[in-house]
């Protein structure tokens, strides 16, 4: 019996771990490198319709306790990403991995989502609605009504297993009225959090911010934000259907943060920033660490303490 298997969607994975999206996920050889390794799925760098050359640089650089990045969405193009988990899907059949799509506006997302429809792709979606760093657009998981358009439109037509990726919300009202608007989509999954966008981090010794994009303002990710990542996936787990998944993102170092993403709700769990510093050797390090700690405590599946946080009262 695999401890560390998952199931969302009606697909079961073999381990309950992957990359987050925009990391080590951009060529054919990251994407390659994913499949070889132990995680139990992949998900490529969100895409845009065209190849997207992205932020001028410095744009992401290295903090004591994470990243701050203002990438401004990269990417070799939906066609790239598209081909490839097309072409891995007929080399490995009946194993699922996540497409990531971030139109820059909803004309670009409908357009992408309409291309991957008519395809033979059958894997998961994951829709970027969340991205901190294109100059001027606004993460669209902020602006409730407009989730509710974009959703609306999308389910129109799409009918494959999709997901979205939230921002950070910071308010337990917020939690409520994004549970309420999502509740009413058949989404396969959740996956929360994306970037803290928009902090600064500034060097003492130069006086100068440490990335170019934007005057300096980034999205961090990393140990840092942990609480929030939590605090968010608790939040979305207490209050979405059973039917949607929750993908936890952020702040994962260790298997015993692989772990408390769990306990709060998380069905899987993305790897952003400790898996751009580390490399593949993270998820067989996360798998020992994180199976140490179920035989511990006398668990032999996730499901076991999926969700089972407990409170003081
Ligand atoms: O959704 C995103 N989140 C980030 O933190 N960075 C990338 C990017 O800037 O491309 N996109």
């Amino acid at each position: 019996m695999n401890m560390l298997a998952t199931t969302i969607g009606g697909r079961t994975f073999n381990n309950c771990m992957m990359n987050a999206a925009g990391i080590r996920c951009q060529s054919k050889q990251d994407l390659d490198a994913l499949v070889q390794s132990d995680a139990g799925a992949y998900v490529t760098k969100s895409a845009t319709p065209q190849k997207r050359a992205g932020n001028p640089s410095p744009r992401m650089h290295t903090l004591p306790h994470g990243s701050i990045n203002s990438m401004g969405l990269p990417n070799n193009g939906l066609d790239y990403y598209l081909n490839y988990v097309i072409a891995d899907q007929q080399k490995r059949p009946g194993t699922t991995n996540f497409l990531s799509v971030a139109g820059t506006s909803l004309a670009d997302n409908l357009a992408m989502l309409h291309q991957i429809q008519a395809s033979e792709y059958t894997g998961f979606v994951e829709l970027n609605l969340s991205c901190p760093n294109v100059p001027g657009k606004p993460q669209v998981g902020y602006d409730f009504d407009r989730v509710h358009t974009v959703l609306d439109q999308v389910f129109d037509f799409y009918t494959k297993p999709l997901g979205v990726k939230l921002p950070p919300y910071f308010d337990l009202v917020h939690f409520d009225q994004i549970a309420a608007i999502l509740n009413q989509y058949p989404l396969t999954f959740v996956n929360s959090i994306n970037s803290i966008g928009n902090a600064l981090v500034v060097d003492p010794q130069s006086e100068q911010v440490v990335i170019r994009p934007k005057g300096g303002y980034g999205g961090i990710g990393g140990a840092s934000v942990k609480p929030t990542a939590l605090a968010n996936v608790r939040g979305l787990a207490l209050r979405l259907k059973p039917e949607i998944a929750i993908v936890g993102t952020g702040g994962i170092l260790n298997g015993v943060d692989v772990f408390e993403h769990i306990l709060c709700g998380a069905s899987m769990v993305q790897i952003g920033t400790q898996f751009g510093y580390e490399g593949i050797p993270l998820f067989d390090r996360l798998a020992t660490e994180l199976t140490d700690i179920m035989k511990k405590k006398g668990y032999t599946s996730i499901d076991d303490f999926r969700g089972k946080l407990k409170t003081f009262d």
